[in-house]
């Protein structure tokens, strides 16, 4: 939870690490993070010069608080060890990279083999292969693993599922990783919304990972970021509940009492660090102006 409260994962756009009018079409837009995508967005002939660009980008432009991950191809790729290779080099020389994004994380070793061959970047892992969900509780122990991705499509492409909206056969795996990145203290983000012109089933299903505890969606276009900033950024409702629920438990403490009642419900000591959790989260929001 500390790096939630630090730097608020609401949004997280993903960006063909290809498509140069998008790469500097981001420095200003109200994401939170950005993918800078090397993998499944970037087709086979463009993979060399999307490598290139990005590199070249990141060590110029300016994405304010944003953070900058960068998503590799995989090691059992051609591409994967020179993507590494590449970013290893470029953050050497000065190049703003948060994170790398391994994508088909399906044991703890496939981030040992990236962990080698970079030094001190923090890692992200995309869970998206049935063997991940099964091996979430590890992947997420991992020293260097700092967030995890859900990779709805992949994963429903292993599962062989059929997309509906309330997600149920998505619920398995969704549940384990949430379960497994909070066990470990480490940031989970929700998988994208392919429909990136539903702005009412984004809202659904960004309403839906906001209720289990995700810190925030992948998004695929920018149109789809106010839906999801608004959805797991803490409401005036909820800010203004935890400011009750915090000066009854107070007057309720100094009462020589445990607990306290607001709107008909109690209040315990653990609703006060959820409560002080909503405000921290709404002040680092309000800081970054979005
Ligand atoms: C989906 C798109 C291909 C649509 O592109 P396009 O037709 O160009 O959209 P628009 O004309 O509506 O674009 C309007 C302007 O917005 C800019 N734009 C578009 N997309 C982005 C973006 N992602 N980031 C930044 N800016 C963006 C355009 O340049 C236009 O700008 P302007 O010229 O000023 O008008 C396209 O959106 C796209 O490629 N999206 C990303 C797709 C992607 O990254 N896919 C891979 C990740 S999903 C996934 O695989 C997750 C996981 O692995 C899993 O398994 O689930
Ligand atoms: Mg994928």
């Amino acid at each position: 939870m500390e790096n939630q409260m630090a730097r608020p994962t609401r949004s997280v756009l993903y960006i063909p690490g290809s498509k140069e009018r998008a790469l500097e079409k981001a420095q200003g837009l109200a994401c939170d993070a950005i993918i800078f995508d090397l993998e499944d967005a970037v087709a086979i002939e463009e993979k060399e010069h999307a490598r290139s660009l990005l590199a070249m980008t990141l060590a110029g432009a300016d994405y304010g608080s944003r953070m900058k991950i960068v998503r590799i191809n995989g090691l059992d790729t051609k591409w994967g060890a020179e993507d590494i290779a590449t970013f290893a080099r470029a953050i050497k020389d000065g190049a703003k990279v948060d994170a790398i994004l391994i994508p088909k994380v399906s044991t703890p070793a496939d981030l040992d083999a990236v962990a080698r061959m970079i030094p001190d970047v923090p890692l992200w892992a995309m869970m998206e292969t049935a063997l991940g969900m099964l091996n979430a509780n590890l992947i997420a122990a991992h020293p260097r693993l700092e967030g995890m991705v859900m990779g709805t499509n992949d994963l429903a492409k292993e599962l062989q599922s059929r997309f509906r909206p309330d997600r149920l056969p998505m619920q398995a795996g969704l549940g384990l990783c949430l379960l497994a990145a909070k066990a470990h203290g480490k940031i989970i983000v929700d998988g994208v919304y392919n429909a990136f012109k539903d702005d009412e089933g984004l809202k659904v299903e960004c309403d839906q990972g906001r209720d289990m505890g995700f810190d925030g969606k992948t998004l695929i276009h920018p149109a789809q970021l106010a839906v999801c900033n608004a959805a797991f950024a803490p409401s005036e409702a909820e800010i203004d509940l935890a400011k009750r629920q915090i000066a009854a438990f107070e007057e309720a403490e100094a009462a020589g009492q445990g607990v306290a009642v607001v709107d008909g419900k109690i209040v315990e000591n653990l609703h006060i660090v959820t409560a002080r959790q909503i405000l921290a989260k709404a002040e680092a929001i309000a800081a970054l102006g979005s």
